[in-house]
């Protein structure tokens, strides 16, 4: 494991926003870290890089302790990120917070510093604090991604990126990651984690709800549409122990954990004329756990 924490709480006066948080991300390939507004991801990464201290609980992030001082250092040292607030000097411009970050890491890569300007097409002169949103994202990502960290650890590395930037932004990430980097990165885009996250983790309400390879868990779980002679008979599907089920006229859709054979058999047994099986996406995923927990 890169990332590892037990029991990691954390509030802010009454908002429990980490609750007793047991995290496990392997070194190697792409982790998502997804969940609701304000369900604690930001209050997570700023815990593994020691810019906010846990109530309780521990964890460690390349083998050192994230409230340890040193230890803390040495994981900042040792990771590329982007924070919520991009911890950027206004003052500075692109060029010189380049220059800046640089003389910090030996492990900085020029010739990829250079390719990553010119595919994100910043205006080197400006000052920080002149760069729009995207902008800052942008210069952001350069930064994390040139150190040649082994860990990336990136708070919504998308936000305020237009489509094309977006593109790039995915197929950057996926270059480190091809180069031996673990990448950790939270975000709201689901078809982007989709496309490139090995294991995502779904937190909810400063917990993991979900986690695993993502390919894994859509070859688990399976949306069911069974279809009723008459309305489908809610109150006897309990035993099935069926996720999320929703019934519209004479049609029930439902989501199997990794019993659909057992489900389709006990729907059928109630009286289901048909029962179809599909796929799910991370989409419907995300959507049918996040509901589901807070049934
Ligand atoms: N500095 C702070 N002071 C007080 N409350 C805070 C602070 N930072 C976060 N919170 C609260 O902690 C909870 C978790 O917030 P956090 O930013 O970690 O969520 P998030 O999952 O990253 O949300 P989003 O997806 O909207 O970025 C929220 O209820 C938020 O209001």
């Amino acid at each position: 494991m890169i990332i590892e924490t037990r029991q990691l709480t954390k509030n802010y006066g009454p908002v429990v926003a980490v609750s007793d948080l047991r995290l496990r991300v392997p070194a190697g390939g792409i982790s998502a870290f997804l969940g609701p507004n304000g369900h604690g991801k930001s209050t997570t990464i700023k815990m593994l890089l020691g810019m906010t201290r846990p109530a309780s609980g521990t964890g460690q992030v390349l083998g050192h302790n994230i409230t340890d001082p040193t230890g803390s250092l040495e994981i900042r040292r040792r990771t590329g990120f982007v924070s919520e607030d991009k911890l950027l000097y206004g003052y500075m411009s692109v060029r010189q917070m380049l220059a800046f970050t640089r003389s910090f890491y030996p492990t900085w890569q020029p010739q990829r510093e250079k390719e990553l300007l010119a595919r994100f097409e910043l205006p080197l002169d400006r000052k920080v604090k002149q760069l729009s949103k995207g902008m800052r994202t942008k210069l952001a990502l350069i930064l994390a991604l040139a150190r040649g960290a082994e860990l990336l650890i990136l708070d919504e590395p998308s936000e305020g990126l237009d489509p094309v930037v977006t593109e790039i932004m995915l197929q950057e990430v996926v270059r480190s990651a091809a180069e031996g980097a673990t990448v950790f990165f939270s975000s709201h885009q689901l078809s982007e984690a989709e496309r490139i996250a090995d294991h995502i983790f779904i937190l909810k309400r400063g917990q993991v709800v979900l986690e695993g390879r993502l390919d894994e868990l859509q070859s688990k779980y399976r949306r069911l549409n069974a279809v009723f002679a008459g309305a489908p008979p809610l109150e006897e599907l309990r035993p099935l122990n069926l996720l999320h089920t929703q019934a519209e006229g004479h049609v029930l859709s439902t989501l199997t954990n990794g019993q659909a054979e057992t489900a389709i058999a006990g729907l059928r047994q109630l009286g289901a004329l048909s029962v179809e099986a599909h796929p799910v996406n991370l989409r419907e995923l995300f959507l049918q756990v996040v509901q589901e927990q807070a049934q």
